[in-house]
């Protein structure tokens, strides 16, 4: 038997609201969650999208042990989440990406000492793990600093090392990358991943960023009005959305459009034509035979392929579901 990280079933959540002015008697019942079946093992990676409003913080409260769930069942480390919070919390470690659980007003080094003392850790221990955590999240230099003077990058890698510092098996990551340059997000990103390499540490995370699917992510669960619409792999959810990928071409002089290229599509013209844009299906072509076809036509100067976006692989997925 397997002992999942992860095991909900059936899991539910509905918020009752009351309506405006003359309505207030009336209420509305929203299912947030709905018949969320989900089992995560050790050591995987699962990045859970979906639109906004979709139910996945509310999700993350229930595996936590903040909200109570309506109906269904929740285990989390084997634990019931709501019942043993603080038993769940040595096991667990969580990123809201918008709230932080630093001290606002004490160095980083100070909030790190406390997370510890909470923790009870032991004092060698304490210290290896925190010297392991500022050296690869690259810490040193702001150890001294309040919380509130850091930059978003700094608060949010600070916050990252504070939810890991008791080496949790489950760690949650909501929007971890939100608002973070492409440098602070590569950080991040990486030490997730020698994290996950050397401590077999199990990741959940949100993100609206494709970039932290595709890196970090070998699952991906997509969630539609508190349903699950799509679980399973990375390619997989590429296929199912029949997602395209998008090819930017610059040529060296103004060119006719590149209409009639098998499985593309010409999505537009700049500089008459000298930048196009052409987006391809990946699963029918490859960026190299249509590089050729239009190599025939033109001289080709650069290029570059853009990713399909995490809003469109959504939308994709949630029409086929439909
Ligand atoms: N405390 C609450 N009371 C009433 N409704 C709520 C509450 N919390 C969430 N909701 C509603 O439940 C639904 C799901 O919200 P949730 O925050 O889980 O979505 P989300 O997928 O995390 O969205 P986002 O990507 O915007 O963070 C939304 O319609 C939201 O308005």
């Amino acid at each position: 038997m397997v002992d999942y990280i992860i095991e909900t079933d059936g899991l539910t959540r509905e918020f009752t609201r009351r309506g405006k002015g003359r309505e207030t008697l009336r209420k509305t019942t929203l299912r947030a969650v709905d018949e969320l079946r989900l089992l995560v093992g050790p050591g995987e990676s699962v990045g859970y999208i979906g639109a906004n409003g979709a139910g996945k913080s509310t999700t993350i409260k229930m595996l936590v042990g903040i909200l109570v769930p309506t109906s269904g069942t929740v285990r989390t480390c084997g634990i019931d989440p709501h019942r043993e919070r603080r038993r769940l919390a040595a096991q667990v470690g969580v990123v809201f990406g918008q709230r932080s659980q630093l001290w606002w007003d004490l160095p980083v080094r100070e909030s790190f000492d406390i997370l510890a003392a909470i923790h009870q850790l032991p004092g060698a221990a304490a210290r290896s793990r925190s010297t392991e955590l500022i050296e690869q999240l690259e810490l040193t230099e702001f150890l001294a600093t309040p919380v509130r003077q850091l930059s978003l990058g700094q608060r949010m890698r600070a916050e990252v090392a504070a939810a890991l510092l008791h080496r949790p098996r489950l760690v949650i990551l909501d929007e971890p990358t939100i608002g973070l340059d492409v440098l602070s997000k590569q950080r991040l990103r990486e030490f997730l991943i020698t994290e996950r390499r050397e401590h077999g540490t199990t990741l959940l995370l949100t993100t609206h960023d494709m970039g932290d699917i595709e890196r970090l992510c070998e699952r991906v669960l997509v969630v539609d009005h508190g349903r699950a619409v799509y679980d399973g792999s990375l390619d997989g959810l590429a296929r199912a959305a029949g997602a395209e990928r998008t090819l930017v071409l610059d040529f060296a002089d103004a060119t006719p459009d590149l209409t009639g290229i098998p499985h593309t599509t010409h999505l537009g013209s700049e500089v008459a034509g000298a930048r196009q844009r052409l987006a391809f299906d990946s699963e029918m072509t490859t960026a190299a035979t249509v590089l050729a076809a239009v190599g025939e036509r033109a001289q080709l100067r650069d290029l570059s392929i853009e990713e399909p976006d995490i809003e469109d692989v959504v939308r994709r997925i949630y029409r086929a579901s439909r």
